[in-house]
């Protein structure tokens, strides 16, 4: 609660307006006897204790009534008076200020003449009510300064909350000026760029001003818009969003929110974590290979080399980099993935490194940002990058030499904190040998290896995921399966699993959606593993057989005649004399 003093000099103001119409001296004190106005001999007393003489302020305080003493110095009140029997004061009237019924202090009149004192007590009733009046006066003025602090202090409070947010947010007239702004967006902008009365035009472009403004004719109106900012540290892809503040009378200004993309990406990455939140514990296996990544990935999740997983599609590459990443320090940032080859050649280009507004003919507005750059402080997953295009390869290279970017179309570096995790199937020292696969990029990448081996090369490790797979199709199939018949964990051991874990994970969907009871059978299984033949690796790899076969599509594809041989021998890369003699040799006719 506000105190008496606060008000000081109002009271000291109407303490001297009623000396000098009713010529008698006012003496105003607070709740604690603190004299905090006075007149006449009063007058430099202010800001003295009443303590050892206020006895009848006392009475006033304590009891919050009117007080009219006759007899100062001979009252049983003043009977603990230095003064008493000797004192000056001839009469005395004395109101309690009261706010809220409770006395906050007290206001006296104080006659030292027998005049004075005559003058009240004839018109004793007209005083007590002036007096009375007063001190509501000095207790309203109280309350308004009450009032006062607590807008102050809820400004302060809403200031603080909202330079609290992460969103920048500023505030404009509905002409454009800005007319508050919180800490993050002061943070956003350049030095001295966002001031108050700034207009909106030195921040955005002249279409985003105008999609703002057009936010203060209509009370629904909201935009959202993708913007680029020049920060102080460099460009900066923004959500802006813009709404009108409706106040009492309409709308009189409009709010503007920025948003860094990079954070709205992270939080939904963070909302996403559950789905791709993988650990090192869900890397299931019993191998010794699987056992030896598991703690691999340990030890690489604290490096911040670049890391090459190699291995099969459906072996778990994608599933290690993200255990790498999650345990890593760099878990609140990104995982970004891409596949170099389910992109278009000519769209993985923007697409790692983003462009900038009007870089080509059908660039979006506003310019995109890449993937390099949504991963900054998070982790990049280049999957398949044996088949990223050269020249791409030699920008992937700069930015792992360098650590920035650069958009497409655009002249600024962006800098870029990003750990790059590149996976592949295919023999990229092979490509190397071919030209096919830059040199230089395959030493930067290749820093630690790790190779993941095929699930037919490892097939203790079918039991666990089958169970753990089980275990998930029964909770989302509502399903009770517990146990594999004999005939069905042979059929499994036996394929060769060319989808490796993604597809024994769907061969469990399968069988599981046809399972009615607690056992999946052989009938379960696809028709693909049904038909498959227990699996002969001497005849599979066999490159006679691999020849013999691969001849003979050839063969049936130029068809028999003399053009088509000489056609097959070419497609085959061998002399027209050898094909007759393989022809002859694998007796195809
Ligand atoms: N060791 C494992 N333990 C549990 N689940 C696994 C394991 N390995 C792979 N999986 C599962 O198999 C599926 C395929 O894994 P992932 O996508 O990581 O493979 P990939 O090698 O990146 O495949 P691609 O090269 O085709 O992209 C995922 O559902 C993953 O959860």
């Amino acid at each position: 609660m506000v105190e008496l003093m606060a008000v000081k000099d109002y009271a000291q103001q109407i303490a001297e307006a009623i000396a000098t119409v009713v010529k008698i001296d006012i003496e105003i004190a607070d709740h604690k006897l603190m004299r905090i106005a006075g007149t006449g001999r009063y007058q430099k007393l202010v800001g003295q204790s009443m303590d050892r003489q206020g006895y009848i302020y006392q009475e006033v305080l304590r009891t919050g009534h009117q007080f009219v003493i006759e007899t100062p110095g001979i009252h049983p009140l003043c009977a603990p008076c230095k003064a008493r029997g000797n004192c000056s004061e001839k009469y005395e009237v004395v109101s309690p200020i009261n706010v809220d019924d409770k006395a906050v202090g007290a206001i006296g009149l104080i006659c030292f003449t027998e005049a004075q004192a005559k003058l009240i007590q004839e018109n004793q009733q007209s005083y007590l009510i002036f007096l009375t009046k007063m001190a509501e006066t000095i207790a309203l003025k109280l309350k308004e300064q009450e009032f006062l602090a607590g807008l102050v202090s809820a400004n302060h409070y809403l200031n603080s909350i909202i330079d609290c947010l992460e969103e920048g947010l500023i505030t404009v007239d509905l002409e454009g000026n800005v007319l508050h702004y919180n800490q993050s967006a002061k943070r956003l902008f350049s030095a001295n760029l966002l001031t108050p009365r700034t207009h909106l035009k030195s921040l955005f472009s002249p279409q985003i001003v105008s999609d703002i403004l057009r936010v203060g004719t209509n009370v629904d109106e909201v935009i959202e818009r993708e913007v680029q900012l020049e920060t102080k540290k460099n460009k900066a892809q923004m959500i802006l969003r813009a709404l009108p503040i409706d106040s009492e009378g309409g709308v009189k200004s409009i709010g503007v929110t920025l948003r860094p993309f990079d954070e709205i990406g992270r939080i939904v990455h963070r909302l996403s974590l559950q789905d791709a939140g993988y650990t090192i514990e869900d890397i299931l296996g019993v191998s010794d290979t699987v056992q030896q990544i598991r703690e691999r990935a340990k030890v690489v999740a604290a490096s911040q080399s670049t890391v090459l997983i190699r291995g099969e599609s459906g072996t778990g590459k994608e599933m290690l980099a993200r255990s790498i990443h999650n345990l890593s320090s760099r878990q609140q940032g990104m995982f970004m993935a891409i596949n170099c080859t389910a992109i278009p050649e000519a769209l993985l280009e923007s697409e790692l490194f983003g462009y900038e507004e009007g870089a080509f003919t059908g660039a979006r507005k506003g310019g995109k940002i890449g993937k390099f750059e949504l991963a900054n402080k998070g982790t990049l997953f280049l999957d398949e990058i044996g088949d990223m295009p050269l020249f791409l390869q030699a920008k992937i290279l700069r930015v792992l030499q360098e650590r920035q970017i650069e958009r497409i179309g655009g002249i600024v570096p962006i800098p870029v904190d990003v750990r790059v995790i590149a996976a592949t199937h295919r023999n990229l020292e092979e490509m190397m040998a071919k030209g096919e696969f830059r040199e230089d990029l395959y030493y930067r990448i290749n820093v630690i290896p790790i190779d993941i081996k095929p699930l037919r090369e490892r097939k203790e490790d079918i039991q666990i995921l089958c169970e753990h797979f089980i275990n998930g199709f029964n909770q989302r199939l509502n399903k009770n399966v517990r146990f594999l018949s004999d005939r069905f964990r042979q059929r499994l051991v036996e394929y060769s699993w060319p989808g490796n874990v993604r597809e024994l994970q769907n061969i469990i969907e399968y069988a599981m959606n046809l399972a009615n009871d607690s056992t999946l059978t052989e009938e379960h299984l696809s028709p693909r593993l049904k038909n498959n033949q227990a699996l002969n690796l001497e005849d599979e790899f066999n490159l006679e057989k691999v020849e013999r076969e691969t001849i003979l599509r050839c063969y049936q594809m130029f068809g028999g005649g003399v053009q088509g041989k000489e056609k097959a021998a070419k497609a085959l890369g061998i002399g027209i004399a050898t094909l007759y003699r393989k022809l002859a040799r694998y007796n195809i006719e």
